[in-house]
């Protein structure tokens, strides 16, 4: 195993959360490659929790599974309604869908549209969630919900609704869709207030940002409500972080939000983790092996003809350093 940090890189195949590319750096340590990817717009403190958890990976490795695939959703960005079809159609055998709704500069319509289309590429026995990333206020939430809920033949649940925990509860009391709490709780100070506010039915739970598989199952013992696992839109390395929580969690009554390898062009590791049969396997921490391209071979001139842009690298390995001093601190 190499010894030294590796940068990945890829355009994404539909725009994500404004995204049109996404790239990381990936950890080595003697248990495997840990994933450190918080996005450009966090700041060092708030990409803490994403350094805690690549170190994890790459030096303790995970805790004992206790289950072996993981059900998970296709991931249907907020596309139009032919593209959001033909994502559903070669999902490999999902039957959970995750829509993106409530997309800036994008109409209720549209997102009316795009749950037909999702419906009728599922079937009806299909389950469809809708992610609304806290774009809606109160009065918008009502009135889209009930709109949404009927173009899509029935919604299993809504993600983030609202910003706040005082909206979520009113949406959750409000109506009959189940509420999950996502940004309310990865973005919180205290994320127990959505338990104490009792503004959820569901907790969507991230590897990153919660700093850990160890941080989220306890986070998990504590809130005590049903954990949705998801992806932060990361490479296979860290969709394997998030498979080894959903393995390890006592209960695991949802499918998970862990298929968003195919919205990349290119994956970091050999085998990308793509689901057949709507489930993702279970990995141990050291089972993932990064892709030649990445190295970018080092030639007799010193220059480095690898398919990551020098310039992003050097950003990336500033920024791991800016990160780790704050660890440091941290701990001293
Ligand atoms: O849950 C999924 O299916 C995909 C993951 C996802 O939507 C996501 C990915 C990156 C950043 C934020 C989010 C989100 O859930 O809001
Ligand atoms: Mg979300």
């Amino acid at each position: 195993m190499s010894d030294s940090p590796l940068v990945y890189s890829t355009p994404l195949r539909s725009r994500f959360r404004g995204l049109t590319t996404r790239d990381g750096v990936l950890l080595p340590g003697v248990a495997g490659w840990g994933e450190f990817s918080p996005f450009w717009d966090y700041d060092a403190p708030t990409s803490l929790p994403w350094l805690r958890a690549a170190l994890e990976t790459a030096e303790r490795g995970w805790p004992r599974p206790l289950r072996d695939r993981i059900p998970v959703n296709v991931t249907v960005p907020a596309v139009g309604p032919e593209r959001a079809h033909e994502i559903v159609t070669r999902s490999g055998g999902c039957t959970t869908a995750k829509v993106k709704v409530a997309e800036r500069g994008q109409s209720l319509r549209e997102a009316q549209a795009r749950l037909e289309a999702v419906r009728d590429a599922l079937g009806p026995a299909g389950r469809i969630r809708i992610d609304a990333n806290a774009g809606w206020d109160l009065e918008e939430a009502l009135a889209a919900l009930a709109v949404l809920d009927r173009a899509a033949g029935g919604l299993e649940y809504v993600e983030q609704p609202c910003p706040s925990v005082a909206d979520l509860a009113h949406v959750r009391r409000a109506q009959h869709v189940p509420v999950a709490a996502d940004e309310s709780i990865r973005r919180a100070e205290d994320p127990l207030a959505v338990k104490r506010a009792e503004a959820a039915d569901i907790v969507v739970l991230k590897v990153q940002p919660l700093g850990g598989v160890r941080a989220c199952l306890d986070l998990a013992e504590q809130v005590e409500l049903p954990v949705v696992v998801s992806s932060a839109l990361e490479s296979s390395f860290g969709i394997a972080a998030g498979l080894a929580l959903a393995a390890a969690l006592p209960e695991l009554p949802h499918a998970c939000g862990l298929a968003t390898v195919h919205l990349f062009e290119r994956d970091a590791a050999t085998t990308p983790l793509l689901p057949t049969d709507g489930t993702l396997p279970v990995l141990g921490a050291g089972d993932l092996t990064p892709r030649e391209g990445l190295a970018g071979s080092v030639d007799p001139d010193g220059h480095h003809p690898g398919e990551v842009d020098p310039a992003l690298r050097r950003a990336w390995l500033t920024r791991l350093q800016e990160v780790r001093a704050l660890a440091g601190e941290g701990r001293g």
